[in-house]
């Protein structure tokens, strides 16, 4: 199976046009791929805490995650947000099925930090594989919502980007991050560029010098970790920029595609 993971960021979802859920449908109702929907909900999430009152805070680009703060996120994504996707797509003649990483054990996963001070955030090590197979082969489009369960039964919260990294490893797919930039950007001369690729060693080169911050941390590392057997690259695209998207599909330069090897020297 040609399998697309599309990773949804809170920073786009209220502005994705109709194109972009017809175009999703449309993968799937001709063959061109198995999509896969992940999603974030961040600035809802923000929103919601600061009607509560409730403070939060982000290291590395990770919501430091109180009991308190888990059930807000998870209202807020595997609730409200999670039915959105699936009603918009619906909308567009498809057929998705809406569920978090609760559901079924689809993913499990442990505190990524036991004894530091993230609180209840996850890392995913186990995704239900059989489960999304047979909603893909029954004809429905996945949408998943970021909230995990560990072996306990205790929910954690897990960033997005994460979590859409290891439904893509796990399935062995190709992974599109797709978020409010044109791709992963810097300053060079006084000029802002996007960079078209990024290795492993220039990623963690750009996250030491600060060119690289807060939720574009977990992003590209997350893209690096999806690259498994024979998935090359994965990409950062730009939700605000439908046209990003379908040149991506017809396998144009859109974005930034984060590589194991630059694709000048994969054919020397
Ligand atoms: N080098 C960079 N290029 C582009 N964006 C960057 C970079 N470094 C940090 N960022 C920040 O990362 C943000 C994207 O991450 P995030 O807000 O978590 O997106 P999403 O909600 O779509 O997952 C950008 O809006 C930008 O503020
Ligand atoms: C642990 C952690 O940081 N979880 C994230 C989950 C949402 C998310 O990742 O949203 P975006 O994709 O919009 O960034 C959070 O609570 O904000």
């Amino acid at each position: 199976m040609n399998i697309l993971v599309l990773k949804m960021g809170g920073s786009v979802l209220a502005k994705l046009p109709d194109s972009f859920y017809e175009t999703v449908v449309a993968l799937k109702k001709q063959n061109i791929c198995e999509p896969i929907i992940v999603h974030g909900g961040g600035p809802e999430i923000n929103k919601a805490l600061k009607e509560l009152h409730v403070e939060s805070k982000f290291v590395d680009g990770l919501r430091v995650t109180t009991k308190e703060v888990l059930d807000v996120a998870e209202m807020v994504m595997s609730g409200s947000i999670n039915k959105k996707i699936v009603a918009n797509l619906q909308k567009q003649g498809g057929t998705a099925i809406g569920m978090s990483g609760v559901d079924c054990k689809l993913l499990q996963a442990v505190p990524i930090d036991p004894e530091g001070k993230l609180g209840l955030v996850g890392q995913v090590e186990q995704v239900n594989v059989s489960w999304l197979e047979t909603i893909m082969e029954h004809g429905a489009i996945p949408v998943i919502s970021p909230i995990s369960i560990d072996e306990f039964g205790e929910r954690l919260n897990i960033n997005g980007d994460m979590a859409a990294a290891a439904v893509a490893e796990a399935l062995k797919a190709k992974l599109a991050l797709i978020s409010d930039i044109p791709g992963v950007m810097e300053n060079v001369s006084g000029k802002e560029i996007v960079h078209d690729q990024l290795t492993k060693e220039e990623i963690e080169e750009k996250i030491a010098s600060g060119v690289i911050y807060g939720g574009m941390i977990p992003k590209v590392r997350s893209a690096l970790k999806s690259l498994s057997g024979g998935i090359q690259e994965s990409v950062i695209l730009n939700g605000l920029a439908p046209e990003d998207i379908k040149k991506y599909i017809e396998g144009k330069q859109a974005g930034t595609k984060v590589v194991m090897k630059k694709e000048e020297e994969q054919h020397v």
